[in-house]
């Protein structure tokens, strides 16, 4: 399996506050990847800093074996890389269909102009984007929603919502941001099922931060801890589980953690 995002050396201040300090980590294609840490760690830099938000203070982030450090992040979604985020970010006021379709703007040629003159090469583009979008929206179980406004969906069905926009821009890798967060049981259960349908189905790597341990040890190949910015272990959900410096990490940040690592 080749390396298909890699990140070397990361490091990121926030003016006195250093939020990573000499982050390494790889994904090799096909893989799902954790990142975790307690409250504070850097996960959400990290994140920001694969997907463009802003950069790092130094080090380097390669994607399909490409230093994308300067490249914006509409660009990385043209390459391949799309995201959903910790605190949802739906267009609430419009149908699912609608914002699933939004996510396909990066490979679908439709352009104003062309839409306004009713040109049929758009038309033939809007029709495939449409198709596509259903058929993630059925991907995800969310087909009978449809038409329903994002506002008035439950919550793990939003959260549903957002990974069917991030799959419609036909993403080689799919950063997912506290995907868990919030749901019930019953609806983690499902997560973690699509999310093993997205590598199996779709052939597309993960890097999921998640808090919930459950959802992280069953889903990742492979997890990498981060604490006070440093990266503190690599390893499989069983590794992980059993290292000390990881135990610690969560026993200084808030007492109990330990019994989620040794019971899950
Ligand atoms: N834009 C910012 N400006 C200043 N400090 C920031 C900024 N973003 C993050 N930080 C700081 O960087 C550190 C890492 O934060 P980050 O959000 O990456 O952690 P996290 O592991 O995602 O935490 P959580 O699990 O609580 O979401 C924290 O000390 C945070 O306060």
């Amino acid at each position: 399996m080749s390396v298909i995002l890699r990140a070397e050396h990361v490091c990121k201040a926030f003016g006195g506050v250093k939020a990573l300090n000499d982050v390494s980590f790889e994904i090799r294609e096909g893989e799902i990847i954790g990142l975790i840490g307690p409250n504070g760690a850097g996960k959400t830099t990290m994140f920001n800093i694969i997907a463009g938000v802003y950069p790092a203070t130094s080090g380097n982030v390669e994607f399909l074996g490409k230093n994308i450090n300067t490249v914006p992040t509409h660009n990385r979604v043209k390459m391949g890389m799309a995201r959903t985020f910790q605190n949802i970010k739906l267009f609430s006021n419009v149908s699912a269909l609608e914002n699933v379709l939004a996510g396909c703007h990066n490979w679908s040629k439709s352009q104003w102009l062309p839409i306004i003159l009713g040109l049929p090469k758009i038309k033939e583009d809007e029709r495939r984007s449409r198709e596509y979008s259903l058929q993630m929206l059925e991907f995800v179980n969310l087909i009978e929603k449809k038409d329903v406004f994002a506002r008035n969906l439950p919550y793990g069905e939003q959260r549903s919502l957002e990974i069917a926009r991030a799959l419609a821009a036909k993403p080689k890798v799919l950063l997912l941001d506290e995907p868990a967060a919030g749901m019930n049981e019953v609806e983690k259960d499902a997560l973690q099922i699509l999310v093993a349908d997205i590598r199996e189905k779709l052939k597309i790597t993960v890097l999921i931060i998640e808090h919930d341990m459950k959802v992280i040890m069953n889903l990742c190949d492979r997890i990498n801890v981060l604490a006070q910015g440093e990266k503190i272990c690599e390893g499989s959900p069983q590794t992980v589980r059993q290292d000390p410096k990881v135990i610690e990490a969560y026993l200084g940040s808030a007492m109990g953690r330990r019994d989620r690592f040794v019971k899950n």
